[in-house]
């Protein structure tokens, strides 16, 4: 020791301390290095910094320690010292610039959302851009769209949604969180007018951020009965049947099936055959299962209700758990912003602008025959107006609120709601708006007796509630996980039994038969389903909620809640939706027009009853206490009607029909009398279904991609 000098001690402290790292971290360096391929540059770039490193410190080491015995032997030595230092270095130094260089990439690669190039908030650069197609709104529909048009290279796309990105918003992204976004910056906030029938003035929701609906959903993922989409066709649009529209929403799907231990807690399995595999959409199963859900299923079946392991088959009706649209890796909203935008935002012919209000369609002086053609949008943002020019097709997927509005501030409707407000008609087409179905909600609440931990819990309990918020951040199961799929279909006869139902049903024929609707065979359809012998398509959803969710009475704070919820599925009533105003700011107007068909309000009160039935099964009554709401001796059918809700499912306002009964647009989704506008979203939608509508949205556009796509390939 007594030859080395302090450099040396620095150089030996150095060793050793690298020495001590390497043992320390050789778990990890021989789980995530040794393990990668022999061909990937990666794994022997680390692994040459780490040993050549320590290999050189070594070799200084034990040359420096002699080099003033060898000092009197001429420069021979130094000069040989000097150039193994050189060459060491300059092997180092490459090393780390080869790992600097890989990181843009790779970064890149990880986030393509950091390309500005695809989401932009600059209106006047959008405007310099001609784009193939433009789509009005970045919503469930619009960005699906957008991303299979623009997969090839070919075309350039262009959308405009009216709303911010929320993007990575935990408001958004956080299963347990679900509801949390409704009333803010990114919803529409929209309201229904009073029904003539006395339903007062309903809350309808609706996304107005990137990703539209599919940002403010509760998530579920399911489909209806197989006689629902093959009743579409029938209604006279060809290929639009069980088969085909289940293949595109296949092409969606990535199923995660339940691992044996969530299955078992569910009480569902559906076979992975069942559903999509490979699709943008992360489809999985609830980690945090509550006590009312792992009730759920051996509770209905208490009931008469068999179990349906398999809802996704083409036959929806039993008891059921469904899946969600989460994604399973990192417990988040799985939807069209981060399954169809973000993996593709890198793409040079694909352009998202945020904060862009659409007003109007604009039409070309020239006509293809008797139909006119679309140059382009009319937008507003940023208290700017600005054009945008679209080459081969202008698509409206603004939604079922938002699309017929497009449209009629465009000059396409009926001629007294258009002139009312001063636009010059450009198409004839009366059912622009009309046809409006939505599915409608009652809710009734009991205490929990057992005062089991609920949502409830989550939001009253400030240690709790940090508690899981800590678990969530750490991947653990919390209830930060938690939606609710416990949810089941049922038929009519199940809610009031077979000759109770005979006797709503003779009502609902005659109702209809003096129906002068143009789509009145949309109501005829509805008259089948319920005359089906097979008693396979559903009226009633049933739900099962882990907590208070009423919000016209308050929780006590001492308390936790179980709230079950009747949801018809096929209502009768139709309203509609029109714009009176030409300023394209001014929210259209929405009427639902809820029970003005009586069997409407006959099947509500039905299934309002059927929740204290569920109450009363052996297995909540054990859990449940009091009855919050409707309350012991409430009348239901006023309960029912003044406390109405929507499940936020409205359909049909550019029904996909023939012309003459009551369409908007034909099967290619095209609209009547146009060349080249399309509408793709909910609101094509001709005849209710009997599921949550986002699956079946979702492959709407994938169908719809496919049909643009080859009208392409044939012209
Ligand atoms: C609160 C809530 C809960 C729901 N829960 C479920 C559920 O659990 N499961 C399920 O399956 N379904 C659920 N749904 C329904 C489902 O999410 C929607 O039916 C579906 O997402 C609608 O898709 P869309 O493409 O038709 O419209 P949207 O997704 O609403 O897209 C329309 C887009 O167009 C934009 N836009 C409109 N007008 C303009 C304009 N003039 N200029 C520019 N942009 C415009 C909007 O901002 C929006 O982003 C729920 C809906 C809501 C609101």
């Amino acid at each position: 020791m007594a030859h080395l000098s302090w450099p040396n001690f620095l150089s030996v402290g150095a060793s050793a301390l690298i020495v001590y790292e390497h043992l320390l971290t050789l778990d990890d360096e021989v789980a995530y290095i040794w393990s990668l391929k022999k061909g990937r540059s990666v794994k022997w770039i680390y692994l040459f910094m780490r040993y050549f490193a320590l290999w050189s410190l070594v070799v200084f080491q034990y040359m420096s320690s002699y080099w003033r015995a060898y000092i009197d032997s001429g420069t021979s030595f130094c000069k040989s010292q000097f150039v193994v230092r050189m060459v060491s270095t300059q092997l180092m130094m490459t090393a780390v610039q080869l790992v600097l260089t890989a990181r843009v990439p790779l970064v890149l690669a990880a986030q393509p959302a950091l390309d500005s190039r695809s989401i932009s908030s600059d209106a006047a650069q959008f405007a310099k851009a001609s784009y193939d197609y433009i789509i009005v709104g970045g919503g469930t529909a619009g960005l699906t769209l957008a991303a299979r048009l623009s997969e090839s290279g070919k075309y350039t796309v262009g959308v405009l949604e009216a709303g911010v990105s929320g993007y990575g918003d935990p408001i958004i992204d956080i299963p347990g969180n679900f509801g949390g976004d409704i009333g803010t910056v990114y919803d529409w906030n929209y309201t229904t007018l009073p029904s003539s029938a006395g339903v007062p003035s309903v809350p309808w929701p609706r996304g107005k951020v990137l990703g539209g609906s599919s940002a403010l959903n509760f998530m579920v993922w399911n489909r209806p009965s197989r006689q629902e989409y093959d009743a579409w066709e029938k209604l006279g649009n060809e290929g639009w049947n069980w088969d085909s529209v289940v293949s595109y929403m296949r092409k969606a799907e990535n199923y995660n099936p339940p691992s044996a231990e969530q299955a078992a807690s569910l009480h569902t399995q559906p076979p992975p055959s069942s559903l999509g595999k490979g699709g943008p959409l992360q489809v999985s199963f609830v980690k945090y299962v509550s006590k009312v859900t792992n009730l759920w299923v051996p509770a209905l079946e208490s009931l008469g209700i068999k179990k349906n392991n398999d809802t996704f088959s083409g036959r929806n009706v039993g008891a059921s758990c469904e899946p969600s649209g989460i994604n399973p890796v990192n417990s988040t909203r799985s939807y069209s912003t981060t399954a169809y935008l973000i993996p593709n935002a890198a793409r040079k012919n694909l352009v998202v602008l945020t904060s862009a209000l659409v007003e109007k369609i604009n039409w070309s002086a020239d006509k293809e025959g008797e139909n006119i053609v679309a140059s382009g949008i009319t937008f507003s943002s940023g208290g700017k107006r600005y054009t945008a020019n679209a080459t081969k097709e202008v698509i409206i997927s603004g939604g079922s609120v938002n699309t017929p509005q497009i449209l009629e501030l465009s000059g396409i409707g009926n001629s007294s709601v258009l002139a009312k407000v001063g636009i010059k008609q450009v198409v004839d087409l009366p059912s622009v708006g009309e046809n409006l179905q939505d599915h409608s909600a009652t809710s009734a609440v009991w205490e929990r007796a057992d005062n089991g931990v609920t949502f409830d819990t989550l939001h009253k309990n400030a240690t709790f509630a940090a508690e899981q918020a800590a678990l969530y951040a750490n991947n653990s199961i919390s209830i930060l996980d938690e939606v609710d799929p416990g949810l089941s279909y049922v038929t009519l006869s199940t809610l009031v039994g077979d000759s109770v139902a005979q006797e709503i049903i003779a009502e609902a024929v005659e109702y209809v038969s003096k129906s002068k609707a143009p789509y009145k065979k949309t109501l005829l359809q509805q008259i089948a389903f319920l005359q089906d012998d097979s008693k396979s398509v559903a009226q009633m959803e049933l739900i099962g909620v882990d907590g208070f969710f009423i919000n016209f009475q308050k929780p006590s704070p001492n308390k936790t809640y179980t709230t079950f919820i009747a949801l018809q599925q096929h209502l009768l009533s139709r309203g509609s939706i029109h714009i009176n105003s030409s300023n394209p700011s001014h929210y259209p107007v929405i009427d639902a027009n809820y029970f003005s068909a009586p069997f409407d309000a006959k099947v509500t009160v039905a299934g309002t009853a059927y929740l204290r039935t569920i109450a009363a099964s052996p297995k909540f009554a054990a859990i449940l206490g009091a009855e919050v709401a409707p309350g012991n001796g409430t009348d239901l059918l006023s309960y029912a009607r003044s406390h109405l809700d929507t499940e936020y499912h409205p359909i049909g306002t550019a029904s996909m029909l023939p012309r003459g009964e009551g369409g908007v647009v034909d099967s290619s989704l095209k609209v009547y009398g146009t060349a080249n506008v399309r509408i793709v979203d909910a609101s094509i939608i001709p005849l209710h279904v009997s599921a949550h509508i986002q699956a079946t949205v979702y492959a709407i556009a994938e169908k719809a991609a496919g049909i643009i796509l080859a009208a392409k390939a044939t012209n």
